[in-house]
């Protein structure tokens, strides 16, 4: 079920498939199937495409010499710019192989400055330049290369990884970087975390996996998985005929600080949205007397609720107070299911003791930080979570023993025992006030109709990204979406699920 594997994984994988086959065999599949890829992207006539290739100096650069090679017996026009290995390193005898197969071929080899390249009407470009291999930011007639590849108009093909980009953990690599800008993005052997956190949405495109017709007992079981409906639909259950608001779990929101009473608000309407039997809004201050917008919710002073009797969501605008601080301690203390967001987060950040009380607990405890509540509650920078999302999940999920959802774009969910998934759906709308509470309020409605934390976690952070998409789809965005359009979206999408997967 869409395994990622790090490039030291890859690495292991290809070493062991390469000893049981003949020698170049990798190289070539990986050539062919990059043609392959390519003519999916050209016009049928192919005997009119121009296609620019791009082969850097290792073995990714080997793939593309394949791959231009392929291409120009189709009759495409192929430009070829190749980077030899740089001075005292030699080729690999695979790449070596490539390169002349692709000399003998009519792929034009040109240097960059007679490429015309800005000047020409391409059909695609292949980005053969780096790909795991990439050890530094890209400087140089490289880097100038790729600016001028990221002004043109045409699909490009990356080849494995988008040349710039870090194949485990989608950053950009140097201050500066840049990497290609791909529209597609053929990755070998398994896919990589990299091409679906922090950058790497924006720079891999569309992306599909060419397993190399390697044998599976070569792989190991992956610790990292996409996002998958299969993760979680044993949950999506029909409701029984024979049922009452009982049957569907409390969920308390505590939050509202005073101006900030429309957090708990959001997270309560998309509770009672999302299916819970009764859903009270807690309020840290000010109490609003109810919600006209949303009549069901029981709107109470937070120091009146008895926290044993609902699955606790604590943090949407709850401020730093000492009434706050005492919410979150009397929460940690209950024997409630808890999710913690926002100044809850912020909070626990600088309470090393709350931490530890959080991380004894025996119910279960999911947490949603985005960057920057992450990086406080590590002692971090944004910076530093950013350049590793999967290891700050994972160690904030082993340190609290709970669920952690690290939001962004590619949102990590990671479990104390290491395991983690990245989530697929969403994009840029979700980068508005207010989306964190309506997650919240969601895998908080999950938790109290009984999900285990971690399905809830998957199944929440996948349905908000799916409403999100199907709102963009519908012209609600990205731009100018807000959170509480997200509601009955998530509604529409829950139900939708349950009648396709449950019995
Ligand atoms: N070896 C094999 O069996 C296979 C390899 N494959 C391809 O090989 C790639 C990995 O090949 P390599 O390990 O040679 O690595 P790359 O081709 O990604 O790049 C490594 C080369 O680039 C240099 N380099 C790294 N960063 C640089 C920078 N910023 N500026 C300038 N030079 C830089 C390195 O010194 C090295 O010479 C994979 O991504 C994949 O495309 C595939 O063909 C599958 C099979
Ligand atoms: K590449």
């Amino acid at each position: 079920m869409n395994p990622l594997y790090t490039v030291a994984e890859i690495r292991a994988v290809e070493y062991a498939a390469a000893a049981t086959l003949p020698p170049g065999a990798l190289m070539q599949r990986a050539g062919q199937a990059a043609a392959n890829a390519a003519l999916d992207l050209l016009p049928l006539s192919t005997a009119q495409a121009r296609v620019l290739v791009l082969a850097g100096p290792g073995d990714n650069g080997g793939d593309a010499l394949e791959a231009a090679a392929h291409l120009s017996y189709t009759g495409a026009q192929v430009t070829l710019i190749h980077f030899a290995p740089a001075e005292g390193r030699v080729s690999s005898d695979e790449r070596q192989a490539a390169l002349q197969r692709a000399k003998v071929s009519d792929a034009r080899f040109r240097e960059v400055a007679d490429a015309s390249i800005a000047a020409t009407e391409w059909n695609l470009v292949i980005d053969g330049l780096f790909g795991i291999g990439l050890k530094r930011p890209l400087d140089g007639a490289v880097r100038a290369l790729v600016e001028t590849v990221n002004q043109l108009r045409c699909n490009v093909l990356a080849l494995d990884v988008p040349s710039g980009l870090d194949a485990d953990s989608g950053c950009v690599v140097g201050p500066d970087g840049v990497a290609v800008h791909a529209t597609h993005t053929i990755t070998f052997i398994g896919n990589k975390p990299g091409l679906h956190t922090c950058d790497g949405r924006d720079y891999a495109g569309l992306v599909d996996v060419a397993r190399l017709e390697i044998d599976a007992s070569h792989f190991a079981p992956a610790s990292l998985h996409l996002n998958d409906v299969k993760f979680f639909s044993r949950h999506l259950q029909a409701r029984r005929h024979n049922s009452h608001k009982g049957s569907y779990g409390n969920v308390a929101v505590i939050g509202g600080a005073r101006g900030m009473s429309g957090a708990p608000i959001l997270a309560a309407r998309t509770a009672i949205n999302s299916g819970v039997g009764r859903v009270y809004a807690l309020f840290v201050e000010d109490a609003l007397p109810c919600d006209p917008g949303q009549p069901e919710l029981m709107c109470r002073s937070a120091g009146d609720f008895e926290l044993n009797t609902a699955t606790l969501v604590i943090g949407p605008g709850l401020g730093d107070s000492s009434a706050a601080h005492a919410l979150l301690d009397q929460a940690i203390a209950s024997d409630s299911v808890l999710l913690a967001d926002a100044d809850a987060i912020n909070l626990l950040a600088g309470d090393a003791a709350l931490q530890t009380r959080l991380a004894q607990r025996q119910a279960a405890v999911v947490l949603t930080p985005h960057p920057l509540e992450a990086a406080r509650l590590l002692g971090s920078s944004i910076g530093a979570v950013q350049a590793d999302r999967l290891a700050a999940a994972r160690t904030l999920a082993a340190r609290l023993q709970a669920i952690v959802v690290l939001k962004g774009s590619g949102t990590v969910i990671a479990a104390p025992d290491g395991k983690a998934v990245i989530n697929t759906t969403g994009n840029p709308a979700l980068a508005t006030a207010g989306t964190g509470d309506v997650l919240a309020g969601l895998c908080g409605a999950l938790l109290a109709q009984g999900w285990p934390q971690w399905e809830a976690a998957l199944a929440a952070v996948w349905l908000h990204g799916m409403a999100a998409d199907v709102l963009v789809t519908e012209g609600c965005g990205p731009i100018g979406l807000t959170a509480a359009e997200l509601i009955p979206a998530i509604r529409t999408a829950l139900n939708r699920m349950v009648q396709h997967h449950a019995r």
